[in-house]
């Protein structure tokens, strides 16, 4: 392609509003330009690379015979009253109304059109399984969209969907989705972990998220250093074993700690470790009050919280709630004598405190050597706490380290959840009406090209690895006007294209500075430069990746490019 005849606008200085790497360079570099908050076109150089990561999904989707479909955007508001999700969500889905005043929502994810579609065609369990995947523009009105294609309020989503007869059937293709994943993730190159992870509001048991490590990630992975257990911290077990201080118990006190509010304020006014505080909060769960205790060195992990009660909604109880219902405030509850009859959850560590300290239930007073079961009932004990790096790996083999991800996919069992929802049956091999058991797979394709811009580039630009290159090749004539430069860059333009090669060639009549600076946002796998030697045949050669450079004679130049392609 002749540069003077595309379309990239690369920009000299860093757009202010750009906070990360990525958002930067592919606006500078001229890949993407923002619509408005959140929405995004992308230009050609953008629309190559997510053509490039499509035919990948597209080559590992085929392969486990998942079959692409592609399915509206505007689905019929009766759809998601079917499963409540019009009413469950908010402001985040989007809505509108046709000329005959009859509502939709614009497709933020396709649960509902897909099992509609199958309910209606798919009668009997010889049918299955089925899969079926598209790649689609997804619509979702971020509060806060932020770092560019990273969270948008328009975006690419792979998203897959399979129905099952049985449920071995569902986990024999949720391994098959697993292993797809990782090729696809593995052949576009990214730093990734397939973890642990919460199905969050889609319910149903059992999910996956494959995160690439970046520091900008919003995620956080904790992982062992020694095995290949990783998991999103919401997930990540916490199985360590306490040990049991074997001091003898002694008497409980009730002392004065005026003004302590904060667990550290306590653990230094009583010269204690935080580890033998045991800290007491109220949550809400479902609206039901419930006494939470874990360790004071340790922080609740509400998702844990919310899976060990089978909840839906988990919050902290308003500072209001608490005063009224106990007359104190929250940093003076304790589980000792608690004036009210609520359950009472405990993290696994409080099992084994000896002698600790707890609120008093009364503002401005604390209680010392207080001991679990002799001083305070606990009706269960949970795994309820974040996990920390040093802590033993859950699987044993080594300890916690964390890492910052950005999401690229998630992969979920999703069982009846839809079908029920929707009556969407089958007939079983006894004539049985079934709810079919479903799976749901998601790839965030706009999210990849910014998570590669992200793990690749370099104070000059973009550094793109050569299969999602938006061309293979920077053809560069430095001097248009030079006749000898000129005739040579033609001629090896033809050649590389003859031998299948994409070329960017920059025939711009623009200053070396200028054409060098863009070649080096763009981020090509390999420059090729004809220049003061093209009378000799000699071209100069840059590779983007190492910033090595080197001559190569032009009869020289395709067997020396199908070697650098050729390797990995
Ligand atoms: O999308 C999923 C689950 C899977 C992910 C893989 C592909 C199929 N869907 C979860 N989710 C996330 N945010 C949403 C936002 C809105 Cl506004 C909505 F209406 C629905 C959803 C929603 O359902
Ligand atoms: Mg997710």
């Amino acid at each position: 392609m002749r540069q003077s005849r595309s379309f990239i606008p690369t920009m000299r200085e860093v757009p202010s509003d750009a906070e990360i790497k990525s958002h930067q360079l592919l606006l500078r570099a001229g890949f993407i330009r923002q619509n408005t908050s959140g929405i995004y076109s992308y230009l050609p150089l953008g629309k190559k690379v997510l053509q490039k990561i499509e035919i990948i999904i597209r080559e590992e989707m085929d392969a486990i015979e998942a079959v692409e479909v592609f399915m509206p955007a505007m689905q019929q508001a009766e759809l998601w009253q079917a499963t409540g999700r019009w009413y469950n969500y908010g402001p985040e889905l989007f809505r509108l109304k046709d000329r005959h005043n009859r509502e939709f929502a614009l497709g933020a994810t396709h649960e509902e059109v897909i099992t509609s579609l199958v309910r209606d065609e798919v009668k009997s369990y010889k049918k299955l399984p089925l899969t079926m995947y598209q790649i689609q523009t997804k619509f979702r009105d971020e509060q806060r969209p932020r770092f560019g294609l990273l969270r948008g309020r328009e975006f690419i989503m792979k998203d897959a969907y399979s129905f099952h007869a049985t449920e071995e059937s569902l986990e024999e293709k949720y391994q098959d989705m697993m292993r797809a994943y990782m090729n696809i993730f593995t052949r576009i190159g990214l730093n990734f972990r397939a973890v642990i992870a919460d199905g969050g509001s889609i319910g149903g048991t059992g999910t996956h998220e494959f995160m690439a490590l970046s520091d900008i990630g919003e995620d956080t992975i904790a992982y062992s250093d020694s095995s290949s257990y990783a998991a999103n911290i919401e997930m990540a077990e916490v199985n360590v074993a306490y040990e049991k201080l074997s001091e003898p118990l002694k008497k409980m006190e009730k002392i004065e700690t005026p003004n302590q509010k904060t667990i550290d304020d306590v653990a230094s006014f009583l010269e204690v470790d935080a580890s033998r505080i045991v800290k007491t909060l109220i949550f809400k769960a479902d609206d039901k009050l419930i006494v939470v205790l874990a360790r004071g060195d340790h922080e609740i992990n509400d998702i844990k919280l919310k899976n060990a009660l089978g909840a839906t909604v988990v919050e902290f109880a308003h500072e209001a709630d608490v005063l009224e219902l106990l007359s104190c405030r929250v940093g003076s509850i304790g589980p000792v004598k608690l004036p009210v009859d609520l359950k009472v959850i405990a993290d696994h560590a409080i099992a084994s405190i000896v002698n600790g300290v707890c609120g008093a239930n009364e503002d401005g007073f604390h209680i010392t050597n207080v001991n679990p079961e002799r001083d305070f009932a606990v009706d269960r004990y949970e795994d309820l706490r974040f996990v920390q790096e040093g802590d033993t790996s859950p699987d044993g083999k080594g300890t916690i380290k964390f890492a910052k991800g950005i999401e690229v996919g998630h992969i979920f069992k999703l069982l009846t959840t839809y079908s029920t929802a929707m009556d969407a049956t089958f007939l079983d091999e006894n004539g049985k009406a079934k709810p079919f058991i479903m799976g749901c797979y998601g790839i965030g394709v706009s999210r990849i090209l910014a998570t590669v811009a992200e793990q690749f580039n370099d104070e000059n630009g973009l550094k793109w690895p050569k299969k999602l290159a938006p061309y293979d090749v920077h053809l560069i004539a430095i001097n248009t006007k030079d006749e000898s430069q000129n005739a040579l860059a033609e001629e090896l333009y033809n050649i590389l294209k003859s031998y299948r090669y994409d070329v960017l060639y920059d025939d711009r009549p623009e200053r070396a500075g200028v054409k060098f600076a863009d070649s080096d946002l763009i981020g090509l796998p390999v420059r090729i430069t004809v220049g003061k030697k093209a009378s000799e045949g000699i071209v100069e050669v840059k590779f983007r990746q190492t910033g090595e450079s080197t001559e190569w004679q032009k009869e020289e130049l395709t067997e020396k490019l199908q070697a650098f392609f050729g390797m990995e």
